[in-house]
This record gives C-alpha cells, structure tokens and sequence, in this order.
C-alpha cells in the first residue's frame, strides 16, 4: 500500500486537482492499495483554506469551535475530489471522522494522538482500492469532538497512517520539485537533494514555510517512515527519505 498526500496548493483548484488524480490512477495501477490524505484547498484569501476559515471568527485561543471550524477545510476538500475522481470512473470514497481512526486528547489546535483504529480504513480496503482522508483532525476520545493536529498537521496524518498501516512509501505532492538545500522561494541559488537521511530533513526545515511539519518529519525518523517528496507539475524523482 502506498499512501499520497496533497497540500493546500496542490488541491487549491480545479486544474490542479487534475493533476492529482493523475497521481493516483499511477498509484492505483502500482499498487493495490492507495490511501489519499488531503489538506484544505490553497491558502489564505482562497475560499476554503485553513486561514480563511479560521479568519470567519474572532480570534481566541483554540477550542472546540476554532478546532470544528478548521476540520471543515480538509473535508470539504476531501468531499470534492472524491466526488471527482468518481465522476472520472475511479473507485473510491472517504473515511472521516470515527471512521477515520485517529483519535486524540482534547489538546484543540495542536493535538496529541491517544489511539488509532485503523479496522474500518482496512475493512474498506476491500471495496475500494482508493480511500481518501480529510488530513490534520482527529476525533476527541472523551467528547467525540473534532480536534486539530497543529498547522502543517496532514504531513503528520500522512506519516502516522504510513507507520500504523505499514505502507511502503508516503509521497508529498509540492510546488517545489522535491527538498532543496533552501527554500526557493527566498533563494535563487538551491539545487535539489536527491537522497537525504531522517536527521537531515529535521535540519533542513526551518519557518516559516516548512517543506514537512516538523512534528511529522520527527515522528517519521522515530519510526522510519520511508518518505518520497516530490513535485505536483513533473514527473520527476525528487527526494527520498528512508534512511
Ligand atoms: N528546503 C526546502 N526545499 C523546498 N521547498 C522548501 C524548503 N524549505 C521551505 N520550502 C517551501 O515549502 C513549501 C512547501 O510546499 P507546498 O506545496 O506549499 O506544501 P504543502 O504540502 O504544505 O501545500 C514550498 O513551496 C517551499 O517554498
Ligand atoms: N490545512 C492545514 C493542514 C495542512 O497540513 O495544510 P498544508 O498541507 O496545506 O500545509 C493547515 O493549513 O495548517
């Protein structure tokens, strides 16, 4: 099984999301099994994103409002490409909420994982060859409440399912071709790293815009997560990460 994950810019709209299940009718022709973990569409201004939605209202600490309010982001975006990779004749559909397994504490806006149930996603692995999950949320294990991961949080949903269901790889589809030794988007001279160790990705990412949630690239070196980083646009190899 292999599980893919799509940040906010590569699901902002309807030409990039094209792209996407590209992505995933490849996976699906590779690999039996493909789990499909999404961020909330584009960023800040665009209708659905994570800041968008949290700009609707007034700003206070995080709490079971904030926290219900961001979750919305990741599924409304995990509702409209399923909807479209059905529409494409692609077998597929989402597991959300209990459904999805990920439960936490009740620690709103940055949440710690108490427990995972991964029973319904593997039960439903035998009707559908393609799943799709709403990144960043869990489910509180006393209240049922919708609770967040901390921003960035799909890489870490991405990472924790690619430990708890054994995948073989968790790729990260980017508007960069793959890890570069800076962000280049401040600096004009980067070149891409093919290869790099668990040890290198944590110093390589700095705020920020973090390439990888640090809280996911920490959790994937403890566990070793192998990780494939790469480009949205190209059909190139970008970097690995599994040593
Ligand atoms: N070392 C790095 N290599 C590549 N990109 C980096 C690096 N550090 C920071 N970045 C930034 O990380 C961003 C992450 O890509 P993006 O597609 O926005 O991710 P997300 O999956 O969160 O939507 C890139 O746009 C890039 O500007
Ligand atoms: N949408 C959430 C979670 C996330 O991981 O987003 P992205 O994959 O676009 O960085 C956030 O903005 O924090």
């Amino acid at each position: 099984m292999i599980i893919q994950k799509y940040g906010g810019i590569a699901m902002q709209d309807y030409e990039s999301r094209k792209l996407i299940i590209k992505h995933i009718q490849k996976a699906m022709r590779n690999h039996e099994q493909v789990l499909v973990v999404v961020s909330a569409m584009g960023r800040r201004g665009q209708h659905y994103s994570t800041d968008t939605l949290l700009d609707l209202i007034p700003t206070t600490l995080s709490s079971v409002e904030s926290d219900l309010l961001s979750a919305c982001g990741e599924l409304i975006s995990a509702s409209v490409l399923c909807a479209e990779l059905k529409k494409g004749g692609i077998s597929t559909t989402v597991l959300y909420g209990k459904n999805a397994g990920i439960i936490t504490n009740e620690a709103y806006g940055n949440a710690n994982i108490i427990d995972v149930n991964t029973n319904i996603l593997n039960s439903t692995f035998n009707d559908f060859p393609c799943i799709i999950v709403p990144g960043f949320q869990g489910i509180s294990e006393k209240t049922h409440n919708f609770t967040t991961l901390g921003r960035g949080g799909s890489d870490f949903t991405a990472v924790f399912y690619g430990h708890h269901l054994k995948a073989e790889v968790v790729e990260f589809y980017k508007n960069v071709p793959g890890v570069m030794t800076s962000d280049p988007s401040t600096n004009k001279t980067v070149e891409l790293i093919p290869i790099m160790s668990y040890e290198e990705l944590q110093t390589i990412i700095s705020a920020p815009v973090e390439i990888i949630q640090k809280r996911a690239a920490k959790f994937a070196a403890l566990y070793k997560v192998p990780l494939h980083i790469r480009s949205l646009y190209e059909d190139e190899d970008g970097t690995f990460v599994f040593h």
